[in-house]
């Protein structure tokens, strides 16, 4: 069974972060672990507390998982100090850690801010290059860029910039901002349109934790970077379009919906 690393914080309400990436890599048929980065408290109408781990006990974590099962992808998600990012990209150096799919988490989706003004530089500086590929909203694209994104256009230019600038594909993520589901993948001779049929669903806690999961999971099961990004916006849109309804805000994504069908089929490969 192929297996993949998700490094993320914990979403005590379940939709988005570890447990998100939990689900949807079990839903994809691969063999989940973890190391915490954080604990946050939230629900779907926001968050009220988080609480970080210590950089050593980060690291402890990560020389557990790589030293006993070497994961054929790694997911990292929220990321909120510099010095926990120091501590993952030492250990992911460490250990030549391969297919790494980067989140740079920076806003919740209901508005809470999970990563601090100075741990952007060092991202930028120690996470972003170990990457294969990154997955930025368009205000994260727009941060990492320098500039405004309102347009297609300009979603192109940020791209091709990102790439040109970090050396890491980048799939940049129209999402809810412009109002479609089109994303973007930019990188190493490929630019190409991911056209995602826009599901009427409020309910998108943890929209972005899903996509870079699923998209980790088909990169763990060897499929190349634009086919695991096809295959993670369908298993997207899949889990958008169950229209599940929980809680008082914008409620999570239903993975249940996956079982038993083509993403699940491949566990034994
Ligand atoms: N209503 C929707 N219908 C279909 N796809 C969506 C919808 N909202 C988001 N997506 C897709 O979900 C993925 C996550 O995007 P996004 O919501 O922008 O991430 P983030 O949570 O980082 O802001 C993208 O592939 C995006 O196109
Ligand atoms: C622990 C944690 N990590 C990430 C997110 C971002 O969620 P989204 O995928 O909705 O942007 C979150 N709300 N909580």
């Amino acid at each position: 069974m192929r297996t993949a690393l998700s490094i993320a914080g914990s979403d005590s309400s379940g939709g988005a972060g570890i447990q998100a990436d939990i689900k949807t890599m079990t839903a994809n048929g691969v063999f989940a672990m973890t190391a915490v980065t954080a604990l946050t408290a939230q629900n779907t109408t926001g968050v009220s507390g988080i609480m970080e781990v210590t950089p050593a006990f980060l690291a402890e974590q990560l020389d557990r998982v790589f030293e006993d099962i070497f994961p054929d992808a790694v997911k990292i998600g929220m990321v909120s100090s510099a010095a926990l990012i120091e501590a993952i990209a030492d250990k992911l150096t460490e250990y030549k850690a391969k297919n790494i799919v980067l989140d740079p988490v920076m806003v919740a989706t209901s508005g809470a801010r999970l990563i601090s003004e100075e741990a952007i530089d060092t991202l930028k500086k120690r996470l972003i290059p170990l990457a294969e590929v990154i997955t930025p909203n368009i205000p994260e694209a727009e941060v990492l860029a320098g500039t405004e994104i309102r347009s297609a256009d300009d979603m192109e230019k940020a791209a091709e910039q990102i790439f040109a600038e970090y050396g890491c594909a980048v799939l940049l993520k129209g999402g809810h901002q412009l109002n479609d589901a089109n994303d973007l993948l930019v990188g190493r001779g490929v630019k190409k349109w991911f056209e995602g049929k826009r599901i009427d669903n409020p309910n998108t806690h943890g929209t972005g934790c899903t996509l870079s999961s699923a998209i980790a999971s088909n990169l763990a099961k060897g499929y190349a970077l634009d086919e695991a990004v096809e295959r993670a916006k369908r298993y997207i849109s899949g889990a958008l379009a169950a229209m599940l309804d929980l809680g008082h805000g914008s409620g999570p994504m239903d993975h249940a919906f996956a079982i038993d069908n083509e993403f699940t089929a491949e566990r034994k490969n």
